[in-house]
C-alpha cells in the first residue's frame, strides 16, 4: 500500500512557544523574493527540522533594492516582496518588518499597515522596532488580529538618529532601557522579541526575564532563537559586515566564478556544444536549405 507523501506542517506560534519551553532553538532567516523564500521552504522538505520562520525583513533595502538606508524603502515595495516570499515559503511561519514610516505617525495608520501586510503581502505576523514607546501601537497591531514580534537593543531604523548601526546595552543606563523596552512589549502583547547587537549577557538575562521567545542577532548564544539575513550568511552580500555575521557558504565566489566561465565560454566559442544544441542530420538540413534558397525572393 502506497502512503500519502506527508506534507511538512505550517509552523505557528503555538510551536514557537513549545520550543522556547524545551529549549530547542529557534532558527529565523531573512527572505526577499520567490527564490530566497523556497530556499527556506525546502529545509523543511529536505530534513525534519526546517528554518522555523521566514522574516521578509526591511533589509531588503539594501540586500534587494541598492538602497542606501532602510528609511526609503516604502510599504507598497514591502508588500510587493512579502508576496513574492509567501507564494514560495507555505511552511515556515512569514513575519514581514513594519517599514520606516509606518509606526509614529498614528495608531491607526500603524494598524492598516499591518492588515495590509497581512491581507495583501500574506504574512503570518508583523515585527515592530521600538519598546516602551511603541507599546501601545503593538498593542493596538495586536488587538486588531495581527502576531506582533518586537524588536529591541539596536534599531536599523533608528541609526540616523544614534548616528550609525551602533551595540545598545554596554552602559548600565542603556542595559536599563532595555530591560524596560522589554518588559513593556511583552505587556503589550508582543508574542516574541528580536533582540539586535546587545552583550551576551544582557541577551540571556532578557531571555530568562520574559515568558516569550527571544530571537537574537547579535545577541549571544542563550536567546531562544538567531536570526541573519540570508545573503550575509551566504557570503553573497558584501557591502558591510557586522560582527554578527557568520559565513555558513560562499555563494557570492561561486557566483562570480560561474559568471566569469560563462563568458569566457561565449568569448571561446566553447558555448554552446553539440549537447546543449537541437541538432538535425546533415541531409534533413540539406533538404532545408534548398527549400529555403528555392523561396528566396
Ligand atoms: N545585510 C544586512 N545585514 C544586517 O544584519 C542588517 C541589514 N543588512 N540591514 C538592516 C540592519 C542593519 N544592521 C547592522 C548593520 C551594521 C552593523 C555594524 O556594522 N555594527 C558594528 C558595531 C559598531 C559598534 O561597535 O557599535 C559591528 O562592527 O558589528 C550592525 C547591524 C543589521 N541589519
Ligand atoms: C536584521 C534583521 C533582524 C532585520 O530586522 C532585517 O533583516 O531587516
Ligand atoms: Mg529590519
Amino acid at each position: 500500500m502506497s502512503k500519502a507523501v506527508e506534507r511538512p506542517r505550517k509552523v505557528t506560534i503555538a510551536k514557537l512557544n513549545k520550543m522556547r519551553r524545551q529549549n530547542h532553538p529557534i532558527t529565523v532567516l531573512t527572505a526577499y523574493d520567490y527564490p530566497t523564500g523556497l530556499t527556506i521552504e525546502k529545509t523543511h522538505h529536505n530534513h525534519l527540522n526546517g528554518i522555523d520562520i521566514a522574516l521578509v525583513g526591511d533589509s531588503l533595502a539594501f540586500t534587494a533594492l541598492g538602497y542606501s538606508s532602510t528609511s526609503q524603502l516604502t510599504l507598497d515595495e514591502m508588500i510587493h516582496h512579502c508576496k513574492a516570499v509567501t507564494r514560495a515559503a507555505t511552511t515556515p511561519f512569514v513575519v514581514a518588518d513594519m517599514p520606516f514610516g509606518t509606526i509614529g505617525v498614528s495608531d491607526e495608520e500603524s494598524v492598516r499597515a499591518a492588515l495590509r501586510l497581512v491581507q495583501e503581502g500574506g504574512v503570518d505576523a508583523v515585527k515592530i522596532e521600538g519598546g516602551l514607546k511603541q507599546a501601545k501601537t503593538i498593542e493596538k497591531v495586536v488587538d486588531a488580529g495581527v502576531p506582533v514580534i518586537a524588536h529591541a537593543g539596536l534599531q536599523p531604523q533608528r541609526a540616523t538618529q544614534t548616528s550609525g548601526f551602533r551595540v545598545q546595552g554596554k552602559t548600565p543606563k542603556s542595559a536599563l532601557s532595555i530591560v524596560q523596552d522589554v518588559k513593556a512589549v511583552e505587556k503589550a502583547g508582543a508574542f516574541a522579541i528580536l533582540l539586535e547587537a546587545i552583550p551576551p549577557n544582557l541577551g540571556k538575562f532578557l531571555t530568562e526575564m520574559v515568558q516569550i521567545p527571544t530571537i537574537g542577532i547579535g545577541a549571544g548564544n542563550s536567546t531562544s532563537g538567531q536570526v541573519l539575513v540570508q545573503p550575509d550568511m551566504l557570503g553573497s552580500f558584501d557591502a558591510f559586515k557586522p560582527k554578527f555575521v557568520r559565513e555558513f557558504g560562499n555563494v557570492g565566489k561561486v557566483t562570480m566564478e560561474a559568471l566569469d566561465a560563462y563568458a569566457e565560454a561565449v568569448r571561446s566559442r566553447e558555448f554552446p556544444s553539440i549537447h546543449e544544441s537541437y541538432n538535425i542530420e546533415d541531409t534533413q538540413w540539406r533538404e532545408i536549405e534548398e527549400f529555403i534558397r528555392s523561396h528566396e525572393n
